[in-house]
């Protein structure tokens, strides 16, 4: 059995999602295994953000379910959850295509906001809490020292205090991870996190998500477009195309399946040899 399977962090049942007529997803099923970083691929339109889009709860799947597994053994159900339960219970994590930074705030001020959750109940959601309660600056205190690390961990401890629009944008995307992180997610599902970096951002990109992995109980989905990153540092790569799964394993065995190549490059199954020996593959 494949290690995605046998200890999965996310296990997506039979989701499908309708839009009018249109079926965005079709009946898909797959798993996310605890500790890997894995990679959600497929041409535009695919239904890639869709299934972000459901995982984090901002649509409603119209039908499947979709089970958060922590490592301490507690299970969510996705489906049956409001979206701000499933980031503050289900500690499920997402950046979106476009970045959405607080960019009149600093760099440090985006880390703290991220920490709001845990700051609230310190303070027993009072202002006699905020003002009264050691237990709230011990959790203020925390915050900031969860701030710094992070801050050093993207290489931003200079421009703590700048605002997050004046940094460059290789930097940006980098901050936006570091605030999901703040949040201490068990899954982090990150959209075209690679999209728009030179290649220079793009490896501190691979370093960022591959130290993640290694430091931290944090499993990590992410939607690419960019194959060097996928091939890079993923361990598990599944691919849709028109809503359906159509591959699912290594990226080594993803790469050379006839149906991956077929969807990639618009041609039928049947066409994929010949298109093949055209390109050299
Ligand atoms: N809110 C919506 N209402 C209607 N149709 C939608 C909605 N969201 C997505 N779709 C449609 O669902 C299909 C899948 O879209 P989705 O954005 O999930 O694909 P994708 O694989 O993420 O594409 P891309 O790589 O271009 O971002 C597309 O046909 C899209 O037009």
């Amino acid at each position: 059995m494949t290690r995605w399977k046998e200890n999965p962090v996310l296990t997506v049942e039979h989701l499908t999602m309708r839009f009018g007529g249109l079926v965005a997803v079709d009946d898909l099923s797959f798993d996310i295994g605890r500790g890997d970083i894995t990679a959600l691929i497929g041409p535009n339109g695919a239904g890639k953000t869709t299934v972000f889009n459901c995982v984090t709860g901002f649509y409603k799947p119209t039908e499947g379910r979709l089970t958060v597994r922590h490592s301490s053994g507690d299970s969510y159900l996705l489906e049956r959850m409001p979206d701000f339960e499933i980031s503050r219970d289900a500690r499920v994590a997402r950046t979106f295509q476009n970045i959405r930074l607080f960019g009149g705030m600093t760099v440090l001020e985006n880390l703290m906001v991220a920490q709001h959750n845990p700051l609230m109940s310190a303070s027993a959601m009072s202002f006699a809490g905020i003002f009264g309660l050691g237990r709230f600056r011990r959790a203020e205190r925390r915050a900031v020292e969860h701030a710094s690390y992070w801050l050093d961990k993207i290489d931003l401890v200079e421009r703590a205090d700048d605002p997050a629009a004046d940094l460059p944008y290789g930097d940006q995307r980098r901050l936006e991870i570091a605030r999901a992180m703040c949040t201490g997610p068990q899954v982090l599902c990150l959209d075209e996190p690679a999209a728009g970096l030179n290649p220079r951002e793009s490896a501190e990109l691979n370093a960022l998500l591959m130290y993640i992995r290694k430091e931290h109980d944090t499993s990590v989905v992410l939607i690419e477009h960019d194959m060097s990153v996928v091939m890079e540092i993923s361990d598990h790569v599944i691919v849709l195309d028109y809503g359906e799964k159509i591959a699912d394993g290594t990226p080594d065995a993803v790469k050379s399946d006839p149906k991956v190549i077929a969807a990639y490059l618009g041609v039928a199954d049947e066409e994929v040899e010949l298109v093949e020996e055209e390109v050299g593959l």
